[in-house]
């Protein structure tokens, strides 16, 4: 039978990389690619078609970050296939970033170095906005939307005798002491990013407590550090140029320089051979790049706080009721 696999964000780096190598894995899958551009939508499947010519790949509309558009898009799901195998909530955004150098420089000199190659931890703050549904842009964009996507599917992907599974792209920069469970939507901080990262790992964990039982099982993965339009955005693009040989050399002493789109993808693609039930719901998934760019998963335990996750789900149904209402 083939397998019908959504991505969001597919139109560009781990999204589209992560496209690419499905197609090479399973000419029979039918990958539907959920973008908020069309028109970049249409070119990332005419690329894709173009080296897999036999494969389906279908095209959605969908801005995960509005409210309108995501309920859209799952009625438009629902009607075109009567089950989803594999959901990639992939999209994700990090608006205004902000390096703090003087922390970069004094990192550099420490023996947290690698730690901060690897997380970005303390060097990166961002400034958010509202959007017109009047929610915390990162928040709605990162988690929220994809939270509904999963609610409006739950009839495709919790199905009696049918495994269906749900993969988070979080990040190494997810961070329990960026998040507060009184101000979900990060309205007060300047770490919307790390917020919502951590705040989907939690949903990942609350989400296979109450979802197993209907065959519905939730992984999260952590690319590495992947060029993309994402990091690119970070620091001028005549920087990443200069300090790419850098880059490269840095990749001999951490193995979550994983750089390219295809290498960050490793972890996305691994899951999608596993067996749900081999794995571990308090793990993320790691893409490791071996300093002779040898791609591998390494799952790592996260620092995630049960009752917490549990209250995070009740706040989005409740949240979900709300916007609902207002539709
Ligand atoms: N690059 C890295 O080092 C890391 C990335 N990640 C995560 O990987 C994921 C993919 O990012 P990456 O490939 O790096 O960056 P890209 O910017 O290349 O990809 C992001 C994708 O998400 C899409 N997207 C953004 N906002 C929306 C929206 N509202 N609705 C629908 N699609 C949207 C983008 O579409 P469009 O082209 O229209 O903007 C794009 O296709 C993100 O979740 C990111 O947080 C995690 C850790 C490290
Ligand atoms: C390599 C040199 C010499 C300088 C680059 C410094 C920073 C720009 C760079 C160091 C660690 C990076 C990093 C990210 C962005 C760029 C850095 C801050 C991320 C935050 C990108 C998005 C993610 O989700 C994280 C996993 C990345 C963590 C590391």
């Amino acid at each position: 039978m083939e397998k019908v696999v959504l991505v969001t964000g597919a139109n560009s780096g781990i999204g589209l990389a992560l496209c690419e190598r499905l197609l090479t894995e399973d000419g029979q899958l039918r990958l539907c690619l959920a973008c908020r551009n069309t028109q970049r939508g249409e070119a990332a499947r005419s690329a894709l078609l173009t080296s897999h010519s036999n494969a389906h790949v279908d095209l959605l509309h969908l801005d995960v970050g509005s409210v309108q558009s995501v309920l859209a898009a799952a009625q438009e799901v629902k009607a075109r296939y009567n089950r989803i195998d594999f959901l990639y909530l992939n999209a994700g955004i990090m608006p205004n970033p902000h390096i703090d150098l003087k922390a970069f420089f004094r990192g550099l000199f420490s023996r947290n170095v690698i730690n901060m190659f690897a997380t970005a931890e303390g060097l990166l703050t961002q400034q958010d906005q509202l959007n017109s549904d009047g929610l915390q842009e990162v928040f709605a964009t990162n988690l929220f939307g994809h939270f509904l996507l999963i609610r409006e599917l739950e009839p495709l992907v919790c199905r009696a005798g049918h495994t269906s599974r749900v993969v988070w792209t979080s990040s190494s920069n997810a961070r329990r002491s960026a998040f507060s469970i009184e101000d979900l939507q990060h309205r007060d901080g300047s770490e919307p990013y790390s917020s919502s990262k951590y705040a989907s790992d939690m949903l990942s964990l609350a989400l296979n407590r109450h979802k197993n039982s209907q065959g519905l099982f939730s992984s999260v993965i952590c690319p590495g550090l992947v060029m993309t339009n994402l990091t690119y955005g970070i620091l001028p693009s005549f920087f990443w140029t200069l300090i790419l040989p850098i880059m490269w050399l840095i990749r001999i002493f951490t193995n979550t320089f994983t750089l390219t789109p295809h290498n960050g993808a490793e972890a996305l693609h691994w899951l999608f051979g596993q067996n749900p039930e081999s794995l571990d719901p308090r793990a993320k998934y790691h893409s490791l790049t071996s300093g002779l760019g040898t791609n591998y998963t390494q799952a790592r335990q996260m620092d995630i706080d049960e009752e917490m996750a549990e209250v995070l789900y009740s706040k989005l149904l409740e949240l979900e009721r709300v916007v609902r209402k207002k539709e």
